[in-house]
């Protein structure tokens, strides 16, 4: 990548040369040049030193289902990047990119940004990273967008992370978030609902029937013969659950490529184990 940039460059400053000499600096050639400074502005952000593809989780589930907030507790235990879909396309509107206002009207809509702008988004800084294992929160969003990342990444995520969270809860939690986003407003949230079941229920689904889903809720518990199905639990609760999922993952070696085991050595292992 390196020597095509270096090789563009200097076929650039040739043509300036021979240009200069018969008529004014070309509109062509000062596009080529922005071009160029462009390209070696990405190729400077693009992580060279990977040489694996990185360890990739969607994080799913409805609007409040608390996506975000076990995201940042994964990161601290599991040292994960976190890059949540909504908040890149909130910074978009915040920075005044060219998509800003569309985007804001999106949100404020409750529907979905097309696919090639969030994952463009997403790929950038999965690209620019160091890291590599990643928390992709609240995308996919749409079976849509499921296919534009899996067609321009090249790749499925290894796993995806559902939180079952219930409607009443979810809808109370929003509404009293209280962080200014335009989108917390029960004609929003209900809006964002519709949209969750009709578009993302299908993306969940589809990951599930691939065996990549990991379902995070509160397990029921037996009094007596009265089975009582908790609504939801405390923040500490719900992480209990997915802090097992994780550990699970590290002791499969699937965190930590460096020292990963192939899943069939794994396997012959244990069933040797077992059978003595
Ligand atoms: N287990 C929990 N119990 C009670 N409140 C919670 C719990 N988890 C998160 N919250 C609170 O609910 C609100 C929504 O949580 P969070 O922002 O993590 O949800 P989200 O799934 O990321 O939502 P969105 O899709 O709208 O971004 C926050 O104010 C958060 O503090
Ligand atoms: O992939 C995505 C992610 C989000 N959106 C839009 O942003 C809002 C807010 O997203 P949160 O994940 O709740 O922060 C969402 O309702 C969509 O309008 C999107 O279009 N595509
Ligand atoms: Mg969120």
């Amino acid at each position: 990548m390196w020597r095509r940039v270096a090789r563009l460059s200097s076929l650039i400053r040739s043509s300036k040369a021979s240009l200069s000499n018969q008529i004014q600096p070309a509109n062509g050639l000062q596009i080529l040049e922005a071009f160029s400074t462009e390209i070696q502005k990405s190729a400077k952000g693009r992580n060279h030193h990977r040489k694996k593809p990185p360890f990739i989780t969607f994080v799913l589930g409805g609007p409040g289902s608390g996506k975000g907030t076990q995201c940042l507790k994964i990161v601290e235990t599991f040292g994960f990047t976190h890059l949540s879909a909504g908040d890149l396309l909130r910074k978009e509107i915040s920075s005044n990119s060219e998509n800003g206002a569309m985007i804001l009207e999106t949100i404020r809509e409750g529907n979905i940004v097309p696919s090639e702008l969030t994952v463009k988004l997403i790929q950038r800084e999965v690209e620019s990273s160091e890291n590599d294992k990643f928390l992709i929160d609240g995308f996919p969003r749409t079976e849509e967008n499921r296919q534009t990342y899996e067609r321009v990444v090249g790749a499925e995520p290894n796993i995806v992370l559902f939180f079952d969270c219930p409607e009443e809860e979810m809808v109370k939690r929003v509404l009293s978030r209280n962080q200014g986003r335009i989108d917390d407003n029960i004609d929003t949230v209900k809006k964002r609902l519709e949209v969750f079941n009709a578009l993302n229920r299908p993306v969940i689904n589809y990951y599930s029937g691939k065996g990549k889903l990991y379902k995070v809720f509160i397990q029921p518990t037996i009094q007596g013969s009265i089975v009582m199905i908790p609504a939801v639990g405390t923040e500490d609760e719900i992480f209990t659950r997915v802090r097992k999922i994780f550990t699970s993952l590290e002791v499969l070696s699937m965190l930590s490529p460096q020292f990963s085991i192939p899943i069939g050595v794994i396997l012959f292992t244990l069933t040797n184990l077992l059978r003595r």
